[in-house]
């Protein structure tokens, strides 16, 4: 059986009276890429932000590879990496400066850092490019690095927050490719919002969440089979009622 890397029970959050997340209950689990699939205002953003700690919520609870991240907060935030929806790179400081200040902050040292630098741009294809400004770096290298400093402290969990937005297509396509095989690689596990149905692969697993609420979750072909469609993009059209995203 696999592990879970990440469990949220019951999870309800509101802003002022308008209400987010209602009694949102899911599991991801190591190796596997979940894909958190819901339209606009869905709560995706909103569930992020409470996994991360930037806001807390007063029902529920959430547990990284076992540590509550209420109570083991240390603990359950070691295991976690992020990509957020909006770049939070340096643009003024290079690839690696970035990278560096990251590590640094997850107190790895100097030695250690550089060598876990250069295994993630390696991976990236971006190591020739260390010493560039970010500023100088198109948006899909911009992700790249971002991804890579996410994985610097050798997290359990990457969560990414809409990562493709605004990037071409091929620069799509090698975000999820990588993605992809890292998780089969490194056994990670990993949470990816987005609203393009053409984000999710065969075997991974599929969580549609509307209104705050959770529709459906599971493999891909269970879920499938579940709600009787053909493809994700029936099976989010069925549970939001709205036109699934396409690719631009
Ligand atoms: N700071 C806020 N104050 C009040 N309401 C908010 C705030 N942030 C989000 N909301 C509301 O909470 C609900 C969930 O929003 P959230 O941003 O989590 O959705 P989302 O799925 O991430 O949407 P998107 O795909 O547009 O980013 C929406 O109805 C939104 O209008």
């Amino acid at each position: 059986m696999s592990e879970i890397a990440l469990k949220v029970s019951d999870l309800s959050f509101a802003y002022g009276a308008k209400k987010a997340l209602d009694g949102v209950g899911l599991a991801v689990a190591s190796g596997e890429c979940t894909i958190l699939l819901g339209p606009n205002g869905a709560g995706k953003s909103t569930l992020f932000s409470l996994i991360t700690r930037l806001y807390d919520a007063r029902q529920g609870r959430i547990e990284l590879c076992g540590f509550d991240i209420k109570r083991q907060s240390l603990q359950a935030l070691a295991k976690l990496g992020v990509v957020f929806q909006q770049t939070t790179l340096d643009p003024d400081l290079s690839v690696s400066q970035n990278l560096r200040y990251h590590a640094a902050l997850h107190g790895i040292g100097r030695k250690a850092a550089d060598a876990r630098i250069r295994e993630e741009l390696e991976r990236l294809q971006m190591y020739e490019r260390r010493g560039e400004k970010v500023r100088q770096l198109n948006g899909g290298h911009k992700r790249r690095v971002e991804i890579a400093r996410a994985l610097l402290h050798k997290p359990k969990l990457l969560l990414l927050d809409e990562p493709t937005v605004g990037l071409d297509m091929p620069s799509r396509r090698a975000i999820v490719d990588h993605v992809h095989q890292l998780v089969k690689q490194q056994n990670l596990a990993v949470l990816w919002a987005t609203h393009l149905i053409d984000e999710i692969a065969d075997d991974d697993s599929l969580i549609v969440l509307h209104k705050g609420r959770v529709e459906a979750g599971g493999k891909l072909s269970d879920v499938l089979r579940d709600t009787a469609c053909a493809d994700a993009g029936q099976v989010f059209q069925k549970l939001t009622q709205d036109p699934p995203g396409v690719a631009t």
